[in-house]
């Protein structure tokens, strides 16, 4: 029989997990926040664990604890970004030093389709990704997550608060009250890298037909006609991941 495999994206913020059945497909179980894991139960025995880890120390132990308790017995397969595999090539000359989360969505993406290919990630940070026609990857950007920005404004100065709720739909749109005009002008952060990626792509690049990809759990905070010129792909880092794990 063949062996169950289980794969984890672990972000910053949240932890999406996928189990992989014998012909290699890929079903989804649950994308949760980190304080949400512990109670967290798997139903099936598991024989190895393909891993995806961005997040710091306290992550990874609430990970380990997990695993230790889930997944006892299954052989533990940590992925680490590479200098080229599966057809990509890292632009970074450190190719270790590339978030393994943003080397996986490459892979995974240009596996997926060999053409030019932009990967914009909005989640803790937002990652945008730049991969050629022929997966040579020619660099990217990093940038603070929508979440951030505000963590960052309220906490540097004393009378900007947000009720911490998120408020949908706001792109485009103009704050009245304090936590409005925040959320707006991060969320229009956002938009405007996504708008300059595009322009850098057709003006700098001379790209007319690439895949712009969007990822991450901002990403419905993005206006409509952006999210229209592309694909929403929350999975592609564990797509990556399952190119790992088949091969094995
Ligand atoms: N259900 C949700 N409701 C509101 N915001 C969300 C939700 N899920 C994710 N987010 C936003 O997306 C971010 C996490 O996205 P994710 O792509 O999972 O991040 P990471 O990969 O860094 O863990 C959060 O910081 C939050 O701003
Ligand atoms: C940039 C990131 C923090 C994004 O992480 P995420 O927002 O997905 O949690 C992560 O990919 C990372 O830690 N990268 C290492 C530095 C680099 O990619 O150059
Ligand atoms: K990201």
């Amino acid at each position: 029989m063949n062996p169950k495999k289980l794969l984890i994206d672990a972000g910053n913020t949240r932890v999406k997990v996928a189990q992989m059945d014998a012909d290699g497909h890929l079903e989804p179980l649950f994308n949760l926040p980190y304080d949400e894991l512990r109670p967290t139960r798997l139903d099936a025995s598991v024989d190895a664990v393909w891993l995806a880890l961005v997040g710091g120390a306290p992550q990874q132990t609430l990970l380990q604890e997990w695993l230790q308790r889930e997944c006892q017995s299954a052989k533990l397969h940590t992925v680490a970004s590479e200098a080229s595999n599966f057809g990509v090539r890292n632009a970074y000359q450190e190719p270790t030093h590339l978030g393994v989360d943003r080397w996986l969505a490459m892979l995974g993406a240009y596996n997926e389709v060999r053409k030019p290919t932009l990967i914009v990630d909005a989640g803790t940070a937002i990652t945008v990704d730049w991969i050629d026609g022929e997966g040579q990857h020619l660099g990217g950007w990093i940038a603070p997550g929508v979440d951030l920005m505000q963590r960052a404004v309220v906490e540097r100065a004393p009378r900007v608060f947000t009720h911490g709720t998120n408020m949908w739909g706001r792109a485009n749109k103009l704050g009245t009250s304090t936590p409005e005009g925040l959320m707006d002008g991060c969320v229009n952060m956002f938009a405007g890298i996504v708008r300059q990626a595009l322009y850098v792509t057709e003006t700098e690049f001379d790209w007319f037909d690439f895949r712009l990809l969007f990822s991450g759990g901002s990403t419905p905070l993005l206006p409509v006609e952006l999210k229209r010129r592309g694909e929403l792909r929350s999975e592609l880092v564990l797509q990556g991941l399952a190119l790992y794990a088949r091969n094995d």
